[in-house]
């Protein structure tokens, strides 16, 4: 642990076309020496064209400027330990010398190849029966979201199937989307419940959460989303009690004895489902057993979610496509994530959020697939392509949204969303000269992807890249 913090950290001014001082690569050499009392490590990744670290001084988000311009290393190399930490990253030539004589269980030649970190995927909900493609044609032809949910469709069909299916059958459907989301670079994703609204199915979908997050090597952040709709049948102030004095407490319990780790809490906020009295009481009983809030809100309708959050102290909003002005003022002075969704506006055509007024006005934006049965899509880099293009982001802000300010919205950019040094080695190589192409290439996610890296291990593998 000692030397791990000892170890070299690009300083800040490494950044693309630039070349170290002679004074820094002394620096380097020092610290690697006086560190050098373990020779064995997991992998050396040698020789890549560029390193996108994406922030250097251990930065727990980025906004505004600094999101327009990112840390890019040409020639670069890395090295991660044993325990799956990055212990270094810079220049080739200096990290061949220095590295010199140690013993890697394995080695990639990245060259003409890019690496950055892992995506994260700030929300999903991934744990559901029964798909929604007969509804996907209905709003095509013309109904609108709250329209297909009024009459009983939506969220309340997938809750009916959801209630039926068994464990097994839920865990099987969830590991085969994780692996598209893994395939598709994402090394970190945030799931949530809620397709249950009662307490023994929300159970079920946190225990099969729990089992993935156990056994897959992707990374999961859990979500208790029992506020997702109101069930059937029930007043807004029953389905509130039931979390408050019900799910709660049963998950509390579960989690004590440590057989759940939920990690947020989630609401959804909206005209005709949660109103803001009892988002407020739910995320505040979540808070209250020290879950992270991070929640639905102004999607469909201003209710100044945003405002509510940022009181709160809530590390994440979700949607936002009608958040106000105040809303976005009060989020920036809070601190609160804006986790923006570009499936869903494309997909429900509804107004695009307005990641500009945000980004401008100080927010830490971060983004989302929101994969669920109405927005299907696993694939981060065409998220990032959506939010350029729909929402005026440009490809830096993008990344920064997916690594380091998606790390930050699940709250954890202390270990995650960067590559540096003490970080854990979440990573992806992508087979083209400029990272960009990633984006760039709408849908081209499978062919670019060379090696998916999770704790320094390899989890894919893709052999039918070429060099795009
Ligand atoms: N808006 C609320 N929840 C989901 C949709 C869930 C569903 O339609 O099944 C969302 O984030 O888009
Ligand atoms: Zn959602």
């Amino acid at each position: 642990m000692i030397a791990q913090k000892l170890l070299p950290v690009i300083p800040k001014s490494f950044t693309v076309h630039q070349k170290p001082s002679t004074a820094t690569l002394a620096y380097f050499v020092r610290k690697v020496t006086f560190v050098k009392m373990s020779n064995s490590f997991r992998l050396y990744v040698k020789n890549a064209k560029q390193v996108v670290l994406v922030c250097n001084n251990g930065e727990r988000f980025l906004t505004q400027e600094a999101m327009k311009k990112l840390s890019v290393i040409e020639n670069c190399s890395l090295i991660i330990g044993k325990d799956g930490m990055l212990k270094a990253v810079g220049p080739a030539d200096s990290i061949e010398s220095q590295f010199k004589g140690a013993t890697f269980d394995k080695v990639i030649n990245a060259a003409g190849m890019c690496v950055i970190p892992g995506l994260i995927d700030a929300h999903t909900h991934p744990v559901w029966a029964g798909d929604r493609v007969h509804e996907f044609a209905m709003k095509l032809a013309g109904a609108t979201y709250m329209e297909v949910h009024e009459a009983g469709g939506g969220i309340h069909f997938t809750v009916e199937h959801t209630r039926q299916a068994s464990k097994d059958q839920l865990l099987s459907s969830l590991t085969q989307r994780l692996t598209r989301m893994l395939r598709s670079g994402t090394t970190l994703v945030e799931c949530k419940s809620g397709y249950g609204l009662e307490l023994d199915t929300e159970l079920k979908m946190l225990m099969v959460i729990e089992t993935a997050r156990r056994n897959l090597d992707i990374g999961i952040s859990s979500t208790y989303c029992g506020a997702h709709a109101v069930p059937k049948g029930k007043m807004v102030s029953e389905a509130t009690e039931d979390i408050i004095k019900v799910q709660l407490p049963k998950l509390k319990e579960k989690m004590a004895q440590g057989q759940l780790k939920v990690d947020n809490i989630d609401v959804f906020c909206e005209k005709g489902v949660f109103d803001l009295d009892s988002t407020r009481a739910i995320l505040q009983a979540g808070k209250d057993m020290g879950l992270q809030i991070n929640f639905h809100g102004d999607e469909l309708n201003p209710m100044n979610a945003a405002q509510l959050g940022a009181e709160l102290g809530a590390l994440a909003i979700s949607h936002l496509e009608e958040v106000t002005n105040e809303g976005i003022a009060a989020m920036a002075k809070a601190k609160t994530s804006a986790v923006l969704l570009p499936t869903t506006a494309y997909i429900l055509r509804l107004p695009q959020p307005r990641a500009r007024d945000m980004l401008d006005g100080g927010v830490i934006v971060a983004l989302g697939s929101d994969f669920n049965p109405n927005a299907y899509c696993c694939s981060m880099p065409m998220v990032m392509h959506l939010a350029c293009v729909n929402m005026r982001m440009t490809m830096n802000e993008a990344l920064a949204a997916a690594t380091i300010n998606a790390a930050y919205a699940l709250g954890l950019s202390h270990s995650h969303g960067s590559l540096e040094v003490g970080k854990q080695a979440d990573l992806l190589i992508i087979n083209s000269s400029r990272w960009e192409h990633l984006i760039y290439q709408f849908g081209g996610h499978q062919e670019l992807i060379k090696y998916v890296i999770i704790k320094g291990n390899i989890v894919y593998e893709n052999d039918k890249t070429m060099d795009y």
